[in-house]
């Protein structure tokens, strides 16, 4: 399988390898990303974990661990494989907001991110096949304009929230919510594509 890693420079390197990548996730996002920098996995094998924070678990801490989860429980099925996982968290303060899984979940994640600051940690983990584990995280700033009733009514009229934590997608209507954002836009999606990019490239072998 052809997998072209970018370098740091955005230059595609014309990279072959022999060497397997899984992505443990459902997140078609999480595809598209991989695409957008010339990766195409082997396998997708989504992870099935208990996603429930722990008791007073911080949402950076949080967000490590069930990327370090997702990846641990694919693992053992593929074992000369590079192992990716992610996990995305919308955070208020230390409050870490739920998947939007219905439309009054949706509603009440908006209300609480209107007009107000908010971050959007992505958690990140790969799986060596030593048996090696690395897991990071990325926190991105995001400012959101303040939603009138008819902007709520509208985002959730899209559908757009649906199974996207925090109750949006920036990658959609919600861009036009967003007045400022410090940090990794790809990560905000669901990878960060710098930090991803730069392991990819250390940890894949080539031919
Ligand atoms: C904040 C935000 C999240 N999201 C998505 C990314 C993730 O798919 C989802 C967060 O849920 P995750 O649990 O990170 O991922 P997932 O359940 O979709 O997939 P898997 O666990 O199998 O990897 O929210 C966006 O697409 N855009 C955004 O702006």
């Amino acid at each position: 399988m052809a997998v072209r890693p970018h370098d740091a420079q955005g230059g595609a390197q014309a990279t072959q390898t022999a060497q397997t990548l899984v992505l443990a996730s459902a997140s078609p996002r999480r595809q598209d990303l991989l695409a957008q920098i010339g990766v195409t996995p082997d396998v997708i094998a989504p992870a099935h974990i208990d996603e429930t924070p722990h008791r007073d678990e911080l949402p950076k801490p949080h967000a490590e661990r069930l990327a370090r989860e997702k990846a641990a429980a694919v693992a053992p099925d593929h074992k000369d494989a590079l192992v990716l996982a992610a996990d995305t968290v919308v955070a208020v303060g230390k409050r870490i907001l739920p998947k939007a899984e219905d439309e009054a979940t949706a509603r009440k994640c908006l209300k609480m991110l209107s007009g107000r600051r908010h971050k959007v940690i992505s958690g990140i983990s790969i799986v060596l096949p030593s048996g090696k584990q690395l897991t990071k995280s990325v926190t991105t700033v995001v400012a959101f304009k303040r939603l009138s009733d008819a902007d709520i009514d509208r985002y959730i009229e899209s559908g757009e929230w649906d199974g996207k934590a925090g109750g949006y997608a920036i990658q959609g209507l919600a861009a036009t919510y967003v007045r400022f954002l410090s940090g990794s836009y790809s990560s905000v999606v669901g990878l960060p594509l710098f930090e991803v990019g730069g392991w990819l490239n250390a940890h894949l072998k080539q031919n």
